[in-house]
């Protein structure tokens, strides 16, 4: 099983008897530029289960074409990975959310994709999977079951959601005309990435679940005096940083189970 951990990355903390390879000792790989993306790939185990880590990811934004921001996942497809756990800092967009809830991602809008940037682009490598690929069961339904039965036990239920996350190409936070037009599009949480990965990784014919973590709640109303800066996404990721170790080792064990 594979978790991609990104700004999460303290959660690689809690994998047994760790292997860490920096991404920069491993040839071809992309290396990591954001603060807060430490550059490690660890292999070990979590709840008995053999997992492999990616703590930090990369993005477009960073000056990255697609293609190589998901080559990480196709090489963790070539180790026998399967099952994907995709995570990411997410503003959100639904009123209701709050910062540090959980969104399950039940479905996804990619905005880079519907102007043609998508990672899949190009020649079509059979090894991996087929030209066209359904995107209507992206995200495992039976995984985000066991996900809610996992928060409920734990008392998370009222800040937790399922809902719907977007990409945009980053890096500059959205205009209010943009937050507006998203939500009004269906979206409940917006991000810079994840996206792409899983798409590659529904190419690979991986299962997938994802969620997000609301790191700030999107500015829709021009009267409003704050700004969102990446210090209070890292700030609002670190602050639950231990609930979610508790989650995702819960749930790669029932995962193995299965
Ligand atoms: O999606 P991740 O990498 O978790 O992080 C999110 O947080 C960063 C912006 O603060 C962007 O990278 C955005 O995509
Ligand atoms: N917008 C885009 N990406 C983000 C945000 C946001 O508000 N918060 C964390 N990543």
């Amino acid at each position: 099983m594979h978790i991609n951990f990104h700004v999460l990355g303290t959660l690689a903390n809690t994998i047994v008897d760790p292997i860490s390879l920096n991404y920069k000792d491993i040839p071809n790989f992309p290396v990591s530029t954001v603060e807060g993306h430490q550059g490690n790939l660890v292999f070990g185990t979590l709840s008995n289960v053999k997992v492999v880590c990616m703590q930090g990811r990369f993005h477009y934004y960073e000056g990255y074409i697609l293609q190589k921001c998901t080559a990480p996942v196709r090489v963790l497809a070539l180790v026998g990975i399967n099952k994907l756990i995709v995570t990411n800092a997410a503003g959100g967009l639904n009123p209701n959310y709050k910062v540090g809830d959980i969104m399950f991602i039940k479905d996804h809008i990619n905005f880079l994709g519907f102007g043609g940037n998508n990672p899949l682009r190009g020649p079509n490598d059979p090894r991996f999977g087929a030209r066209f690929i359904p995107m209507n069961k992206a995200y495992d339904r039976a995984l985000i079951k066991n996900a809610k039965e996992i928060t409920k036990k734990m008392g998370l239920e009222k800040s937790t959601h399922e809902g719907v996350y977007v990409m945009v190409g980053g890096p500059n936070y959205e205009t209010i005309a943009e937050v507006n037009s998203l939500r009004m599009l269906g979206a409940d949480a917006v991000g810079m990435s994840t996206i792409p990965e899983v798409l590659v990784a529904k190419h690979c014919a991986m299962t997938v679940f994802g969620f997000s973590i609301i790191t700030n709640e999107c500015i829709s109303s021009y009267d409003d005096e704050t700004e969102p800066n990446h210090q209070e996404v890292l700030k609002a990721i670190n602050s639950k940083a231990e609930s979610l170790k508790e989650f995702v080792t819960i749930l790669v064990g029932n995962i193995a189970m299965e």
